[in-house]
């Protein structure tokens, strides 16, 4: 199966998954000398509404962990998007050493990790699985993750559950008032293009919107993200063996994509 070593790693993704080889691939390397300032994005202010309360269900994919939400009660418009979408999952990539991670980069740096909360287009599709096969049909906000020396708080409730899913397949179930406003930046300078998943299939769905100022994250935290098993809890392997020190793809080309940005 595709994963992020030497053999089954991004260089080798387009041998199963087709898409992997398009024009509209994701992540991308942001050249802000190439990024355009677009007066209509500024007129439609990107908004969001995440509940207070609610419960999840976070799950070791064997890539990462992943937080699915019942989005029923949550919406994202505005900035690049014509329709409502709804938050589906959000996750996280990540490198072996903090100066790797990222999978978007801004004039080739790199970040320590990357957040993602994936949304879809429920106005126009009746599925999520429906608008993953859409070039309309998902939008993707990424926000940067720096070290710092305090912990993330709100990144702290999650995880706090890791330890229960340190094995590929494992979940667990939790209600906690995640506060999403601060899991992002306070700054709404972002930009925005037309990309796709960054993990297999690839699919080439995504309206993907990457705030420029980054949250911070602890060292500590970070190392509880690279404790995550690839693996599942019946393959006897080595402990040190199988660890998710790195999930994250390398840019793509733009292409003749339009970057755009907006914000102060
Ligand atoms: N890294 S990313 O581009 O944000 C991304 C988001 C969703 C997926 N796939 C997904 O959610 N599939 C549905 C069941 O897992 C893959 C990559
Ligand atoms: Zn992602």
């Amino acid at each position: 199966d595709w994963g992020y070593t030497d053999d089954n790693g991004p260089s080798t993704w387009a041998e199963k998954y087709p898409l992997a080889a398009g024009a509209r691939q994701s992540p991308v390397d942001i050249d802000t000398s190439k990024a355009t300032s677009d007066n209509s994005l500024v007129d439609r202010e990107i908004d969001w509404s995440y509940p207070s309360n609610c419960s999840y269900r976070i799950v070791n994919t064997g890539y990462g962990w992943r937080v699915d939400t019942y989005g029923d009660d949550t919406a994202l418009s505005g900035g690049p998007l014509s329709e409502v979408y709804k938050l589906e999952q959000f996750h996280c990539h990540w490198g072996a050493t903090n100066d790797e991670g990222s999978e978007h980069t801004v004039d080739g740096k790199s970040y320590a990790a990357e957040l993602h909360l994936v949304h879809w287009n429920s106005e126009k599709y009746s599925s999520f699985k429906e608008a993953a096969s859409q070039p309309d049909g998902l939008a993707v906000l990424g926000v940067f993750m720096e070290i710092g020396n305090a912990d993330n708080a709100e990144l702290e409730k999650i995880i706090s559950l890791i330890p229960k899913i340190i094995h590929k397949g494992q979940d667990s179930q939790a209600s906690f008032d995640l506060d999403f406003g601060s899991l992002l930046p306070e700054s709404k300078h972002y930009w925005t293009y037309l990309g796709s998943l960054t993990t297999p299939p690839c699919n080439e769905c995504v309206i993907w919107t990457v705030f420029k100022e980054p949250i911070t994250i602890s060292e500590r935290q970070l190392e509880v993200f690279r404790s995550l098993k690839s693996v599942g809890e019946e393959d006897a392997i080595e402990p040190e063996e199988g660890k998710l020190v790195k999930n994250y793809r390398p840019p793509l080309p733009l292409g003749n994509r339009v970057l755009r940005e907006c914000g102060p």
